[in-house]
């Protein structure tokens, strides 16, 4: 299995490389040349397997060079730090399937690949002798899972952008309290958006790259997503086996076209996703693409679900690849137009094209604050505020035609003060955040200037 940029001019390079490379180096994105595809009856074979049996299963279609046995030793050391016994648990709840994300150490669904890809960046270090400084922006999650899967390692630093004061409390001490000597958390004054985009113009100096060998822990990385197409394989098999369903929707909560696009692959591979469901808050420029062939950039807005307050979607160039034919020229040019005139619009032709794979909604902020409780009175379970905007959409979506399954991407104790909003109770506090507000922080405050961070990373790099 080889790997190449969206942009044409990375071509056939390994696993290992691209999990190393994170950014592509000519500013694309990194993706299999060729997925992998399953028959009905591998499909049927994967619903009896385990989670860590069936991350080793799918992982390994597509890292090639990585021994069995060692790849088993990255997968079974990664999940057993979930605290479910079933590591990603899919529950029935008012009609819906809720596929359960938040078991990991830091209660969302990046640690399900961020355990991994931890462990996988120190096994290839270790490999290859080399250290690593890994530079990263977050709205929230991905800061801190990131930061979990690598602390104290030996040979990586870390370096984590979060937009100031626009995270939530429980999700910025997550960040702050880890003080290890290789964590560094930087608070920019700007959005997740100013964040995202300094990473890459520092990835994109190629030599200062190499210099200080940078490390990517977003969903620019391959392997993130990689790890997260598994978890869409083992909620289709639960559902199935107590169903019989032969599709399923998935309902998938989205800001930076990360965890969709998992559900892509997985559907590209062929498992049978009737359509996957894109919901957005009130930061809506993925569900207007989907729903009007309307990509244009808009200020960002403020919601109860930060994580996702995001508009310029990383991995939606990783969608474009497929939907212009996986021309490069194409999608080169595209992102340039993107880049000039912060719009693209497609046609309908494309539109129906987007159609057969994704539906798509938006749910503000009264809805997504209605929608916790509701469910909440109807069930007594407490959804987070960016589950609550899968499962709005989710529902208005579909008819019942199949099995919906709605990705519960974090857990409600990260967003107390929407949950308390919606339904005047606290979640109850997973033990892991028991004190968490004693603990002693460490943080930064920096302006949103890429020199501002390559200068920090130059000073504090490994
Ligand atoms: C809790 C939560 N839900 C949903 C999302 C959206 O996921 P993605 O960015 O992969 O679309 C994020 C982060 O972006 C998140 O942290
Ligand atoms: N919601 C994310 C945003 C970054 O997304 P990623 O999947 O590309 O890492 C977060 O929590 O930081």
């Amino acid at each position: 299995m080889q790997y190449i940029s969206t942009r044409g001019q990375i071509q056939e390079i390994s696993f290992k490389e691209a999990v190393m490379m994170g950014l592509a180096d000519d500013g694309g994105l990194l993706l299999p040349a060729s997925i992998p595809s399953l028959s009905a009856g591998d499909i049927a074979a994967l619903s009896k397997m385990t989670y860590p049996e069936l991350a080793l299963r799918i992982i390994s279609l597509f890292a090639e060079g990585i021994p069995a046995d060692d790849l088993k030793d990255l997968v079974d050391r990664s999940y057993s730090t979930f605290s479910h016994k079933e590591v990603t648990p899919v529950v029935h709840q008012d009609g819906i399937y809720i596929l359960e994300l938040f078991h990991g150490p830091t209660l969302a669904f990046k640690d399900v690949a961020l355990q991994f890809l931890g462990n996988l960046f120190e096994y290839l270090l270790k490999e290859r002798g080399e250290k690593m400084n890994i530079l990263g922006a977050t709205s929230g999650d991905t800061g801190s899972a990131a930061i979990y899967g690598v602390r104290g390692k030996e040979n990586i630093n870390i370096f984590i952008l979060h937009p100031h004061q626009k995270v939530s409390p429980i999700q910025e001490l997550q960040m702050t309290t880890v003080t290890d000597p290789n964590v560094f958390n930087l608070a920019i004054r700007g959005t997740f958006d100013d964040g995202q985009r300094i990473v890459k113009e520092v990835f994109g100096d190629l030599d200062f790259k190499s210099e200080f060998s940078l490390g990517a822990v977003n969903s620019i990385n391959w392997a993130r997503v990689l790890a997260q197409v598994v978890y869409y394989f083992y909620a289709f098999g639960r559902v199935q086996r107590d169903t019989g369903c032969k599709e399923a929707y998935f309902s998938v909560p989205t800001g930076n076209f990360g965890d969709i696009f998992a559900g892509f692959i997985a559907k590209r591979m062929g498992l049978p996703i009737r359509r996957l469901i894109l919901a957005t808050n009130e930061n809506d420029i993925l569900s207007r693409f989907v729903g009007k062939g309307d990509y244009s950039i808009a200020d960002v807005v403020e919601t109860p679900a930060p994580s996702m307050d995001i508009q310029l979607a990383s991995n939606f160039e990783r969608y474009l690849y497929y939907l212009m034919d996986q021309d490069t020229a194409k999608v080169r040019k595209a992102m340039a137009d993107f880049s000039s005139t912060g719009g693209l619009s497609f046609d309908a032709n494309l539109q129906q094209r987007v159609a057969q794979d994704f539906l798509s909604g938006s749910a503000t902020r009264s809805e997504t604050i209605d929608t916790i409780r509701d469910f909440y009175q109807k069930t007594g379970y407490i959804l987070d505020p960016h589950t609550a905007i899968g499962v709005k959409v989710g529902k208005e979506q579909t008819g019942g035609e199949c099995p919906l399954i709605c990705l519960a991407t974090a857990h409600p104790a990260k967003f107390g003060d929407a949950v308390q909003e919606a339904i005047n109770t606290s979640p109850t506090m997973p033990d892991s955040l028991a004190g968490i507000e004693k603990r002693p922080s460490r943080c930064e405050i920096i302006d949103a200037e890429t020199d501002a961070v390559r200068n920090f990373v130059e000073q504090h790099s490994c």
